[in-house]
């Protein structure tokens, strides 16, 4: 696959309205998420007819709208301001769904943003949208029909010579890479330590915690330093909410004589809400640190007990995948591919092993429990989708991979089939 440096930023630095700019790129609009996007290009030709970009397009007053800006971390967040507005502000009668444009199968050239189909009695999106523009950096273009069945876009902004330039919207076909995919390497999953630590340099004007998490990075990397003496096996235990990790991890400490660990490490905690309510960049960033200062106490405990782990690196760049990719699991990346290789320089266990229940015995668990959850594991009980691209992404990790354990029975039958297999890989 091709790469390039992040295009959007490139052009925010010239003109945000040079439409003629996006007439290389092709457009993804998202429907839903259980269908195909639909796919289209801008071009000074007119094109073939397509029912489906007809049927997207059909009615309504259209607008795409997304948020440029100069850095990955004010556009991360102003793309996500940006979504809060829209859905604040947008009358009843107003669609709005995700798109992103970019560059066929070229690494980091994805832009997000959103498309608006206006139903609304007093068409109000147009207003919305200006005034989101007159605000901050928006770029916004308006989708017209004409007579004849052709649709135009042309830029709504000031400038009359670009107000009057209009581009052909053509049907475009569906890329080898799916376009969400485009963007996950060191947006999503960071594969080294200073390329996650870079981002949250990146933020510490804005977001203060930022500093102290750095500080915490770097506090544990010179103890690690001078005491890194890998010895006992450390293990780590993968799974989805409500698997039963802390019942397994609480007895297999006790069984082994073992040290309980976990990522994000109980240093952390104290900032994790903060991080959570952040755009992926930002909150992947965080937990990907989170795994550093556990790999910096595993190699310390490791050296005189066998080490247990409570979630680590697969959990991470799992649900981190599972987010940024869309729709349907065969977008993921496929087997094999970079994205799920193990960062060079973060400690890898001896044993990783992934619990699986079922859909129905885990919402039993979960319901059971009747605690808390986060919103993205509230989001994976209604959304079968997204539980099914975590626990794919988890299977597809490599260097270590993981081993599937079925973690249905009682805990005891659980516990003595893992114990069984510590005993045959890790020599315990
Ligand atoms: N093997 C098991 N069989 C039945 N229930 C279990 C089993 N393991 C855990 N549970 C129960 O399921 C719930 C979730 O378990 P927990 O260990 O907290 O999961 P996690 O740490 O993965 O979120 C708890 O109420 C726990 O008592
Ligand atoms: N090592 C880790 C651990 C959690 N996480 C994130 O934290 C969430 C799960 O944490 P949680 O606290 O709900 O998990 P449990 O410990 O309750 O099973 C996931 O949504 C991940 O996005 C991560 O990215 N990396």
């Amino acid at each position: 696959m091709l790469h390039c440096k992040p295009i959007g930023y490139r052009m925010a630095n010239r003109s945000m309205s040079r439409l003629a700019q996006w007439c290389s790129r092709v457009f993804m609009v998202e429907i839903n998420q259980k269908t195909e996007p639909i796919y289209f290009a801008l071009s000074s030709k007119p094109g073939a007819r397509n029912s489906e970009l007809e049927a997207l397009l059909g009615s309504g007053k259209l607008f795409s709208v997304c948020a440029l800006c100069d850095g990955r971390v004010q556009s991360a967040r102003s793309h996500a301001h940006l979504k809060t507005a829209l859905t604040e502000k947008l009358a009843p009668g107003c669609d709005l769904f995700d798109t992103a444009s970019f560059l066929p199968d070229v690494n980091n050239s994805l832009i997000r943003g959103f498309f608006l189909r206006d139903n609304s009695a007093l068409s109000s999106a147009e207003r919305v949208v200006t005034q989101l523009q007159q605000k901050g950096s928006v770029c916004v273009f308006r989708y017209t029909r004409e007579e004849n069945g052709d649709y135009l876009c042309s830029a709504v902004t000031h400038e009359p010579a670009e107000r009057e330039r209009s581009y052909y919207v053509t049907p475009a076909p569906a890329p080898q890479h799916h376009p969400s995919t485009l963007n996950i390497t060191n947006s999503d999953v960071f594969y080294q330590l200073a390329e996650a630590y870079k981002v949250l340099q990146e933020c510490s004007d804005i977001i203060p915690e930022s500093k102290a998490v750095l500080e915490l990075v770097e506090e544990q990397q010179l103890e690690s330093n001078s005491s890194h003496d890998k010895r006992f096996p450390v293990i780590v235990i993968e799974g989805l909410d409500a698997t039963g990790k802390t019942t397994l991890t609480c007895s297999l400490q006790k069984a082994l004589g073992a040290v309980l660990l976990k990522s994000p490490p109980e240093c952390l905690a104290q900032f994790r809400q903060r991080f959570d309510a952040e755009p992926p960049l930002i909150r992947r960033a965080f937990y990907a640190l989170g795994n550093y200062i556990t790999a910096a106490q595993i190699a310390r405990e490791s050296s005189h007990a066998p080490v247990i782990v409570d979630r680590y690196w697969h959990s991470t760049a799992a649900y981190a995948i599972a987010t940024a990719v869309s729709g349907r699991e065969e977008n993921l990346p496929a087997v094999g591919s970079e994205i799920y290789e193990w960062p060079s320089d973060l400690l890898r266990p001896s044993l990783v092993l992934l619990l699986s229940v079922s859909p129905e015995e885990r919402l039993r668990r979960l319901t059971h429990r009747g605690l808390d959850k986060t919103e993205e594991e509230s989001q994976l009980e209604i959304n079968h989708l997204f539980r099914r691209k975590v626990d794919e992404a988890y299977k597809r990790i490599q260097n270590p991979a993981c081993m599937v354990v079925d973690a249905s029975p009682s805990p005891d039958h659980v516990l003595q089939q893992v114990l069984c297999l510590i005993r045959n890989k890790c020599n315990l």
